[in-house]
């Protein structure tokens, strides 16, 4: 990268504002899977370690609405970066005003500080305003005004042109530099995906489908297959006029699934049959069914016809880049589609297998199986997007050396 990295900035006594990725599962205000946390430690440390003040600021999930804030502070996971660290770590829980600016005036050097949730700033006064994630000119201001420099490690939101990133980095020209994990990701993914080895399979899956379903048609040209399970199979099965019940279609998306079916010939592999369930519950009654789900049923997993499947699909290949999880994998009882994919992926020896993702991630190492992968990447939308080819903005906003 001709980019500006950690190194090269000056630290001592400088108050470090840094972007990481800390948009973890959180359950019962408890950090589920803390690799997205452990992944920005080397950077974090790099910083405090010579004598800068490290400012953070992270997102949490979506906001849209008030009500949705409580259940999305990142005060849990300020305690499990201080557990991490050995050390305390200032959780400050707003995101502008006088108590942000007295909390960081008041930090000595190698001090570590939370900001709260970046996407707080979506909401105000109970109006969906989307200050954080419509880059609002004056936010990515003012953050860059909080500090010195700015680090930017969050590759899993580098496909985001938000404020936090993307606008803190322009308000600070020459002094936005990459962090230790961004160089990571960018260096793995581009060995493994410039030039890859064939056959080259992608996996699709999770539930953001309107946000990754156009990623696919510019992968028809890249990859030799592409398995579509969990919730982004539904929208497709839509598509051709298979029956979706209550499982999770995104109505307006249907044309484009259908557009994609068309140019794809056998290109994609979709799921044969599914473990549909009468409500969203692990304690949900449950059967396998083949092709149409009947009104009163919502597919949360994958049946074993589709895991023979995609086993037969996957097998020869040399590379395997895999986002988003096969099912609900948070409930047990619709954990075996995702678990049987990984460990599949986890036999085949040569070839290079790439999972990607907060949830596929923590969804992997869950179930026992991240060992054997290749590389696990702590984006899922931003490796989609840098598999397509495309410029991530997060990563553009950085200073060049
Ligand atoms: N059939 C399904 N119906 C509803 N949600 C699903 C289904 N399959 C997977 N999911 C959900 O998708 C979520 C992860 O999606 P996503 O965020 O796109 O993946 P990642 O974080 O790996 O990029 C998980 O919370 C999982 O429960
Ligand atoms: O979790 C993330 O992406 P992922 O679910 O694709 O891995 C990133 O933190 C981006 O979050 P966003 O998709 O709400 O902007
Ligand atoms: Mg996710």
């Amino acid at each position: 990268m001709a980019k500006l990295t950690v190194e090269d900035l000056p630290l001592e006594g400088k108050k470090v504002l840094m972007r990481v990725d800390f948009n973890v599962p959180i359950k019962d205000g408890v950090v589920g899977d803390d690799n997205r946390i452990v992944a920005a430690l080397p950077t974090i440390k790099y910083v405090i370690e010579h004598g800068g003040r490290a400012i953070l600021f992270s997102h949490l999930g979506r906001i849209k609405k008030e009500e949705d804030k409580p259940g999305l502070s990142l005060r849990p996971v300020a305690e499990r970066l201080s557990n991490l660290l050995n050390k305390p770590v200032t959780f400050v829980p707003v995101t502008e005003g006088k108590q942000l600016e007295d909390a960081i005036n008041n930090m000595n050097n190698g001090d570590v500080l939370l900001v709260q949730n970046t996407r707080y700033e979506d909401v105000k006064d109970g109006e969906y305003v989307k200050r954080e994630s419509g880059n609002d000119p004056e936010l990515g201001k003012y953050w860059a005004s909080l500090g010195d420099v700015f680090v930017n490690d969050a590759f899993g939101t580098a496909h985001r042109k938000h404020a936090s990133n993307v606008g803190i980095a322009t308000n600070m020209p020459g002094k936005a530099a990459a962090g230790y994990l961004m160089q990571k990701e960018i260096k793995f993914l581009g060995d493994a995906v410039d030039n890859p080895e064939r056959p080259f399979v992608a996996i699709l899956g999770g539930a953001k489908v309107s946000d990754k379903i156009g990623v696919i048609d510019h992968l028809l040209d890249k990859a030799d297959k592409i398995i579509i399970g969990g919730g982004m199979a539904y929208t497709f099965y839509a598509a051709k006029g298979i029956k979706t019940g209550d499982s999770l279609v995104e109505k307006d998306k249907i044309d484009v699934a259908k557009q994609i079916l068309d140019k794809a010939g056998d290109k994609i592999v979709l799921p044969i049959d599914n473990v549909v369930a009468d409500k969203f519950d692990n304690d949900a009654n449950t059967k396998v069914v083949e092709g149409d789900i009947d009104d009163g049923w919502m597919a949360l997993d994958i049946g074993p016809k589709s895991i023979k499947e995609f086993e037969n699909v996957l097998k020869d290949a040399k590379t395997v880049v895999w986002n988003g999880p096969m099912g609900v994998f948070e409930k047990p009882n619709f954990a075996k589609g995702t678990l049987e994919v990984g460990k599949f992926l986890g036999t085949l020896a040569d070839a290079t297998t790439i999972v990607g993702g907060g949830d596929s991630t923590a969804a992997v190492k869950q179930l026992g199986v991240a060992g054997k992968l290749t590389h696990i990447s702590t984006g899922g939308g931003a490796s989609l997007t840098y598999l397509e080819g495309k410029v991530l903005p997060g990563i553009a906003a950085i200073s060049e050396k």
